[in-house]
């Protein structure tokens, strides 16, 4: 039997990832539901080709533009409301969220709600909610699976002990592509330079997040909420190649990694086929072809986004909301050209120091840290343009 699955956010780079696999596998997937932000032209081509029951985009204005382009027969729904909608879809089994940032939020738990497995690229949501997502899933036996591809490693590398025989969790990260430039320099970083990550193509946010570690800093944390593992049993090393995902090491001195090519197709196939492994047409790693393997300790003075994570993992509460609205803010102002690549780190590091940090007891405290959290950051950069 195909296994039931609703793609939200199909249109970015995962969700086309997610499409690919599913294509490689026809007998194996259904799309049930898909969802976009604003690119309904590759929405409407989505559903032409996967046929799902339902869709939904932004709002209004675009599903009316949408609906003359669809398949007839395809349920069009539009909002927060309808994205929703399709994470809870009754005959859903596995919700793959991929939508960027804190638009996921809602969605997502919704999908822990209703009980589904969770196929879980959206990061963002583990920051801000980690602990509400993490007691929802305990209480509908929804199962989170990672699609990062850092967390997939150590989810199938955690297989290899039990959970007391842990003694840290190393996490890769590439170092970006600013990783050996001068940090004098980094005032003069452009948004286009900072788009060109050297070893993954993805979404632009995702991307910026890359280049000033705060990405690493998100996994830092979405790491912690995943596995249960406390700040000062994770470590972060620069692995430049990008060819091992991530490590676990066990008390008795042994690291089990994930290795592989940098292709995000196959932590997606593994979310959606797990404990099954799926024999995937993609290219396979070669070893002599990917040496040296290289590792070496991140430089925090030149990427303070990474300590800051950590720090606001430690102060707890809202502590990660606020620091991941306040960089989602400071990373559309930089690609906007409104923000140096360098005052990133100060606008986020200021939104913490402002910011009334306490224990969300629901989603909607999480969801009003996020939008303070947001004013504050704007206020900030208003000041810093005005110096
Ligand atoms: N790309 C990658 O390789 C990896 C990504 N991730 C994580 O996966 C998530 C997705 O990343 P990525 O695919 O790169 O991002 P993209 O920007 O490529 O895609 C984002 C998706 O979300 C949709 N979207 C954005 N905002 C809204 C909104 N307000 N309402 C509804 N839909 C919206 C977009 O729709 P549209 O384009 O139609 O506007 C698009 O479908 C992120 O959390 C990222 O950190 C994790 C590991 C690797
Ligand atoms: C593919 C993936 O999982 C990304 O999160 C990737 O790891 C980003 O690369 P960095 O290691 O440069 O953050
Ligand atoms: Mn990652």
């Amino acid at each position: 039997m195909a296994k039931k699955i609703a793609i939200l956010g199909s249109t970015g780079s995962i969700g086309r990832s997610t499409l690919e696999v599913v294509e490689a596998f026809p007998d194996r997937f259904k799309v049930v539901a898909l969802t976009a932000g604003e690119n309904i032209e590759l929405l409407a081509k989505q559903a032409e080709k996967f046929k799902p029951l339902q869709v939904a985009c932004k709002n209004e204005y675009l599903a009316e533009k949408l609906k003359p382009l669809l398949p007839k027969g395809v349920k069009l729904l539009h909002g927060k409301e309808g994205i929703i909608a399709c994470a809870r879809h009754p005959e859903v089994e596995s919700v793959v969220s991929a939508l960027v940032g804190s638009a996921g939020l809602l969605p997502t738990f919704a999908a822990v709600e209703a009980g589904k497995t969770l196929a879980l690229a959206n990061k963002e949501s583990l920051v801000m909610a980690g602990k509400l997502l993490i007691e929802k899933a305990r209480e509908t036996g929804s199962q989170i699976i990672p699609v990062d591809s850092e967390h997939s490693a150590i989810f199938q590398a955690l297989q290899a002990g039990r959970a007391q025989e842990v003694n840290k969790i190393i996490l890769t990260a590439s170092g970006g592509p600013f990783r050996e430039r001068p940090k004098e320099t980094f005032n003069k970083i452009t948004p286009e330079e900072a788009l060109k990550h050297p070893n993954w193509r993805m979404g632009p946010k995702i991307t910026i997040d890359s280049a000033t570690l705060m990405n690493k800093g998100l996994e830092v944390i979405e790491a912690h909420f995943l596995f249960n593992v406390p700040p000062e049993k994770i470590d972060v090393v620069i692995h430049p190649q990008s060819i091992v995902h991530s490590l676990v090491e066990f008390v008795d001195g042994s690291v089990i990694a994930q290795l592989g090519v940098p292709d995000m197709r196959v932590p997606i196939a593994y979310a959606l086929s797990y404990p099954e492994r799926l024999p995937l047409p993609f290219p396979k790693l070669d070893l002599v072809k990917a040496s040296p393997l290289t590792f070496e300790v991140p430089d925090l003075e030149k990427f303070p986004c990474l300590a800051l994570a950590y720090e606001a993992l430690r102060l707890g509460g809202t502590a990660p909301a606020v620091l991941n609205a306040a960089n989602e803010v400071a990373v559309e102002v930089f690609l906007e050209g409104r923000l140096r690549f360098d005052l990133i780190p100060e606008v986020i590091r200021e939104t913490l120091v402002r910011a009334d940090i306490k224990e969300p007891s629901s989603i909607d405290e999480v969801i009003n840290a996020d939008i303070f959290a947001r004013i504050i950051a704007h206020q900030i950069i208003d000041e810093l343009e005005k110096d």
